[in-house]
């Protein structure tokens, strides 16, 4: 199997599940926010107030293209549709999985909306995201998963029954 990717919006377990599914499959994770804050040395949020949203996509896509990995699941930040040059990245490199989640859902979990590191539009709204995103989202994806389960669990193995035959 070669590299899996994980999508989806802000919230939707890309980088819970990655880990956990990185674990089951005896595969490396990388979580490119965390290459992104080591890269800038200051954490997203930082970035984002920085720079702005349209040069902090540009500076993701850019390290997303960078990624050069072999048996390892990816988690990209959600905004990595918003450019093509990462998202084709991954496509070339991984299988791209949807984790497909209400933005009801999302609303509920992300508790720390202003500080968790979104890109945001001026005066948008989660729900404005979610509205743009969903069809790039499903786009790209080669298999969409319901990642609205009721535990991680459950998540992770809706992911791996997808994965099957992959
Ligand atoms: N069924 C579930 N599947 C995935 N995540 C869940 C689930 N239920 C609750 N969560 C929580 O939702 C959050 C997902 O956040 P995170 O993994 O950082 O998402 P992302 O990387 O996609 O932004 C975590 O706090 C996780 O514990
Ligand atoms: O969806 C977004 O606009 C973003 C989500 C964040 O990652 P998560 O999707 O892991 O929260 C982070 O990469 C970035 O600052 C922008
Ligand atoms: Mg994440």
């Amino acid at each position: 199997m070669k590299n899996i990717t994980l999508i989806g919006m802000p919230g939707s377990g890309k980088s819970t599940i990655g880990v956990l599914l990185a674990k089951s499959l005896g595969f490396g994770f990388i979580d490119t926010d965390l290459v992104i804050q080591q890269q800038q040395g200051v954490l997203l949020q930082q970035v984002l107030d920085r720079v702005g949203t349209e040069a902090f996509l540009d500076l993701e896509a850019d390290a997303i293209a960078g990624v050069v990995c072999d048996r390892c699941v990816i988690a990209p930040g959600g905004s990595v549709v918003c450019r093509e040059k990462g998202i084709r990245h991954l496509k070339d490199i991984s299988t791209v999985v949807y984790l497909d989640i209400p933005c009801g859902v999302l609303e509920q979990r992300i508790q720390n909306m202003g500080s968790r590191g979104i890109a945001f539009q001026p005066g948008e709204t989660l729900a404005d995201v979610y509205r743009y995103r969903a069809p790039l989202y499903r786009r790209y994806a080669d298999l969409i998963v319901d990642g609205d389960q009721r535990s991680l669990e459950a998540s992770l193995s809706a992911v791996l029954q997808a994965l099957i035959g992959v």
